[in-house]
């Protein structure tokens, strides 16, 4: 039997993603070592296999088949917009995709004023601005701590995720505009959706049963 590769995005959701697997019989006890610089993870009793990696290239490894599964936010598969299948909300990392600015911008965005857009999510941006709203923006790629471009000046607006809202509040900020709900979701390659269907199905099956008898709960 070949292994079944599943990639796990690194990060605040790597945890939780752990205990799900294991909670349906999949253990990846090894992987919960913090200190651990070992990238792959095999349980060869299950004929499976785990790997970490950085949340946006998990999209790229399923795409390619890498990895059969994948687990990553869906902040990034929209933006990565990656062959796959989505196949599962996993219901963790709730947040949402948003324009955020300081309120004096949001006249700007109301009259459809030229205005910068600072982000980590360019393509979820544009898809936003040009094909959702038809209004012209110029989006500037930035790689983390958004909400300091409208602080300092690079951009009128940001388009980020939001959670509790605390990073927005404590910096003057708010939502402007509210783009798409994010949260986990479970991906599978195309080809192995067919040549494991079976492994897959089950996997799936027994995720969607755990999750929602935890929401029954
Ligand atoms: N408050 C939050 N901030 C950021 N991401 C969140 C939040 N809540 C849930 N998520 C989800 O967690 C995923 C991973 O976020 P994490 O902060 O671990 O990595 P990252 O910031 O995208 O990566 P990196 O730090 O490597 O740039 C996001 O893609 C998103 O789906
Ligand atoms: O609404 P909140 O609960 O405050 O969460 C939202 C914040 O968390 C994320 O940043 P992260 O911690 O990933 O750091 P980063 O800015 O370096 O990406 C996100 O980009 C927001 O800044």
């Amino acid at each position: 039997m070949r292994y079944l590769t599943i990639a796990l995005a690194k990060g605040r959701m790597a945890k939780k993603t752990m205990e799900l697997f294991e909670a349906i019989g999949i253990p990846c006890e090894e992987m919960k070592d913090e200190h651990t610089r070992k990238l792959i993870f095999v349980n060869e009793e299950l004929k499976v296999r785990f790997f970490l990696a950085k949340a946006n290239d998990v999209p790229t490894y399923v795409e390619y088949g890498a990895a059969d599964i994948g687990i990553v936010g869906k902040d990034t598969i929209l933006e990565e917009g990656r062959r796959l299948y989505e196949v599962l909300d996993l219901g963790i990392g709730k947040c949402r995709m948003c324009v955020c600015g300081p309120s004096e911008a949001e006249d700007k965005l109301r009259h459809h004023e030229l205005i910068r857009v600072a982000t980590k999510y360019p393509n979820i941006a544009k898809d936003y601005f040009y094909n959702k709203k038809h209004q012209t923006v110029e989006i500037i790629k930035l790689n983390g701590s958004i909400e300091l471009a409208p602080i300092v000046g690079l951009s009128e607006v940001i388009v980020d995720i939001v959670e509790t809202g605390s990073t927005l509040r404590e910096n003057g900020l708010a939502v402007l505009e509210e783009i798409v709900p994010l949260s986990a979701r479970m991906v599978v390659n195309q080809v192995s959706m067919k040549i494991e269907h079976e492994r897959i199905s089950r996997i799936i099956d027994a995720m969607r049963k755990l999750l929602n008898s935890q929401t029954d709960q």
